[in-house]
């Protein structure tokens, strides 16, 4: 059996697959709000809660979201490979931590357990240069400056789900939306990554839960200017976004509060949502599908209708009471040309796939 921990942002989501067979699953949320205060207590509490044959574990795998541009593909974690990930906590520093100390958990609890990585940004390796470059000098661009895109595993699991569910294959032109406490949008083209609204870090693209999103350089500077490197680091990714807006990275809470100032975090999200979602269509030349994952995505009607009308010079029509009653897979109107779907987010399926392959491949090579 394969232990997944999906150390997200605000959360920690554990599944056990046997073969590929979901086992168990547990999920701790609004890490350091109303839920435990780090990723350590939630994932204690997680196992707890998950009960883990500990005798017929096989091996963890866990999702890690920047491992640079030496780690993107899903590997065996050595102490080499743990250093690699350590070093880019940096530009990851609600994630990679996270995601270390569950790792050190598990060496912790089983020694022996053989470990695995699979990474947020192996999905977008598809991504012409042209989308991955930012204009900087060569040295710069050499040191690794570039763009890698994020919520590659949930993406991916959008593409695999379409084409098991879908009945008329896989479409040509997929803007993918996930929208938890962190998040992007993905266009798909013939199932590959072509571009992410997430650059260098996690920090770049839509408004988030604590993270502002695209914003101009000269802000950056003014800001590392004003309060320091660290500060503003610790402003950008965890003071910013929704509740730097509204008062609360939580969109529930956004909902109830009702505050003037709620709902224009609540505008400030979707306009910018609508708006880099535009901007990916040009990168696929078209639309003909959106799809809606993460917690918002998933489960907030009012969220995906206003991006919707937005994008509705797109052709994308929602049907008002499928969007509102929840539980369809199926959103768009009969006179819309683009259809609309809400996909479960199954970043750990995704893992436990991932992780599967390179086991079954070390099994072969011994
Ligand atoms: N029923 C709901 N309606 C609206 N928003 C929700 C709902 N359930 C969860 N959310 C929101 O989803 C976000 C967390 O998403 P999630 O994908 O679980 O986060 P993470 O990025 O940590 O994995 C929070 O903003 C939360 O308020
Ligand atoms: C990459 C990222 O932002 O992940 P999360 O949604 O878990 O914060
Ligand atoms: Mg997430």
């Amino acid at each position: 059996m394969l232990l997944v921990v999906n150390s997200g942002s605000s959360s920690v989501k554990l599944a056990v697959f046997d073969g590929m067979e979901l086992r168990a699953q547990a999920q701790v949320e609004e890490i350091g709000s109303t839920g435990p205060t780090d990723h350590a207590a939630a994932l204690t509490l997680g196992l707890e809660r998950l009960a883990v044959p500990a005798a017929q574990l096989q091996a963890a795998a866990h999702r890690v979201v920047h491992g640079g541009a030496g780690l993107t593909q899903t590997c065996r974690i050595t102490p080499e490979v743990q250093a690699r990930i350590e070093a880019c906590a940096g530009l990851a520093p609600l994630h990679n931590p996270p995601a270390l100390a569950g790792i050190r958990a598990v060496a912790q609890l089983w020694p022996a357990l053989p470990q695995y990585a699979a990474f947020d940004t192996a999905f977008h390796a598809t991504n012409p240069q042209v989308a991955t470059a930012y204009a900087l000098p060569l040295a710069e661009r050499e040191r690794g400056l570039r763009r890698y895109g994020f919520h590659g595993l949930s993406d991916a699991a959008v593409v695999r789900i379409v084409q098991e569910t879908g009945s008329n294959g896989l479409p040509r032109r997929m803007l993918s939306f996930h929208l938890g406490n962190g998040a992007s949008a993905c266009a798909i083209l013939d199932g590959r990554s072509v571009a992410s609204s997430m650059g260098f870090s996690p920090l770049d693209g839509l408004t988030m839960g604590t993270r502002p999103g695209n914003l101009d350089p000269a802000v950056v500077l003014d800001l590392v200017a004003r309060h320091g490197a660290e500060a503003a680091g610790q402003m950008l990714n965890r003071a910013s976004g929704l509740k730097a807006l509204g008062g609360s990275n939580d969109m529930r809470a956004l909902h109830a509060a009702g505050t003037p100032e709620a709902a224009f975090a609540i505008d400030h999200f979707c306009y910018w949502a609508a708006r880099h979602g535009a901007s990916l269509c040009a990168a696929l030349g078209g639309l003909d599908a959106i799809t809606f994952t993460g917690g918002i995505g998933e489960n907030d009607a009012l969220i995906r209708s206003k991006i919707v009308n937005q994008l509705a010079f797109l052709g994308a029509v929602l049907d008002g009471e499928a969007n509102a009653r929840g539980g369809d897979q199926a959103l768009h109107a009969v006179v819309s040309r683009v259809a609309i779907w809400v996909i479960p987010a199954d970043e750990e399926r995704q893992i436990a796939i991932e992780a599967r392959a390179v086991i079954d491949q070390e099994e072969g090579l011994r």
